[in-house]
């Protein structure tokens, strides 16, 4: 299974993150927002399909920088989760798919309980963000 996440990163080097709701695995979570890479989708068009259904907002593909991966098991399967950067992208990031919205500087992103895959994920935005 291939999932596509995205770390949308402001002026101030905050990073968004969404908390997953009730009914979904790994609800309460904290994760960056993103999702399954449907067949036949680049991941970089899923990563674009998936922050206007879940965020309301457009991104271009090309402002999609590749940042790192993780693999782990997800819904009893193997998943490759793929991490990009956004710093660019139009309209204002709401609320359609989470329990909850927040923007985190890097010291308060490694406080968050995330899904397992995305521990190391911080360090790697860190390296981006200073
Ligand atoms: N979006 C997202 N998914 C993640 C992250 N980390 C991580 O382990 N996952 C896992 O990757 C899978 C993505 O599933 P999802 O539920 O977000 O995918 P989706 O939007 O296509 O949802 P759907 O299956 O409800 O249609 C889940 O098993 C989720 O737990 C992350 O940072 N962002």
């Amino acid at each position: 299974m291939l999932v596509v996440a995205a770390a949308l990163i402001d002026a101030d080097a905050r990073v968004l993150v969404q908390q997953r709701p009730p009914g979904k695995a790994l609800s309460g979570l904290w994760e960056y927002p993103g999702g399954k890479v449907e067949p036949g989708e680049t991941p970089e068009a899923a990563l674009v399909r998936e922050l206007a259904e879940e965020l309301g907002i457009a991104v271009a593909p090309g402002d999609l920088v590749p940042v790192t991966f993780a693999t782990g098991p997800a819904d009893a399967r193997e998943m490759i989760l793929l991490l990009y950067a956004c710093r660019r992208w139009q309209g204002v990031p709401q609320m359609l798919d989470a329990a909850a919205l927040a923007w985190c500087d890097v010291a308060e992103l490694k406080t968050l309980p995330m899904p397992p895959a995305d521990v190391r994920f911080a360090e790697a935005i860190a390296a981006l963000c200073l």
